[in-house]
């Protein structure tokens, strides 16, 4: 019988979801990374007995911008305290008139527009290229849009993500062109995040949570931080109790990823081992640290 893994959900929370409700035998902890400081503590607990550990990722009161995220740092953090999946939650902006505020998008693709950010744990001295040809797991997709549907939530499912660097939202040129693209939403913050999660062999998905019109919209001619705010917080109720509803479906005990997700660096790394770099493999160590070991 080959092995089940138990798994350990890990939350990502976006604008607005700074906390998780109902999580027992809670505790923020600080976690340490060799690259940096994760945007939080990380909340430890349990949701119906399964294992969570939960992120805010702009930090609690939203000190951090999306560009001055640490997503190396978090996506390791969440690495080393057992993470085995992350279910991120975003706000986003819509591109098309039928997903209005208040609907929940499980996307499955992302078109990644942002340059001012560290996108690999790899580098000099340790190169991978890892597939993101598939960078969401449908695996999650399908708990996630089981749970929704089952709590009437207002959702749809598969999407295009568009990743801008922000903070300032879209000029109307931009948002058209995206339009055009077939992009579902827009938002800021799932690149490299998602990206990461892969290079860390985690399994990823997102429910992007519909907060605004993008400024494409002739009745959203302005994208506020209030009136996103508004809606956000009408959502942050519904994300909460996706999340009650899905946790447990998902802390069942599994076999490894259908998908692949858990065995991304099996074919990845090419640095001849006698070329690697002991200071890089080092800070490997909690994402890479099965196959550089194994080698
Ligand atoms: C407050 S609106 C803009 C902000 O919200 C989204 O962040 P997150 O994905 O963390 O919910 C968006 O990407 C921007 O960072
Ligand atoms: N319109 C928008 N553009 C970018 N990020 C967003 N987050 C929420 N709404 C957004």
């Amino acid at each position: 019988m080959p092995e089940l893994i138990e798994p350990v959900i890990g939350l990502i929370g976006g604008s607005g979801l700074y906390d998780i409700d109902g999580l027992e035998e809670r505790e923020w902890r600080r976690v340490f990374t060799p690259w940096g400081e994760p945007s939080d503590e990380l909340l430890f607990g349990r949701l119906a007995g399964v294992r969570c550990v939960f992120l805010p990722r702009h930090g609690r009161g939203h000190p951090t911008p999306p560009s001055a995220l640490n997503y190396r740092a978090n996506i390791d953090a969440l690495k080393r305290a057992g993470v085995t999946e992350i279910l991120s939650l975003s706000a986003v902006g819509s591109l098309r008139e039928d997903l209005p505020p208040g609907h929940f998008v499980i996307v499955d693709q992302f078109i990644d527009r942002t340059f001012a950010r560290e996108k690999s744990f790899f580098g000099t001295g340790c190169v991978a290229h890892v597939s993101v040809a598939h960078p969401v797991c449908p695996r999650l997709g399908d708990a996630l849009e089981g749970a929704a549907r089952g709590l009437g939530l207002p959702v749809t499912r598969g999407g295009t993500y568009l990743v801008m660097e922000g903070p300032q939202f879209s000029t109307k040129a931009e948002s058209e062109l995206y339009r055009q693209w077939g992009c579902s939403v827009i938002g800021m913050t799932n690149m490299p995040e998602a990206k990461l999660a892969r290079e860390a062999e985690l399994c990823y998905a997102t429910v992007a949570m519909v907060t605004d019109f993008d400024c494409w919209h002739p009745d959203h001619d302005h994208v506020t931080v209030d009136q996103v705010v508004k809606v956000l917080l009408g959502n942050a109720d519904k994300a909460k109790a996706l999340v009650k509803a899905v946790v447990p479906e998902l802390g069942k005990p599994r076999g490894l990823c259908p998908a692949g997700c858990d065995r991304a660096l099996d074919h990845a790394i090419i640095t001849a081992p006698e070329k690697r770099d002991p200071a890089l493999l080092q800070k490997l160590d909690a994402v890479a640290g099965r196959v550089l070991r194994a080698a």
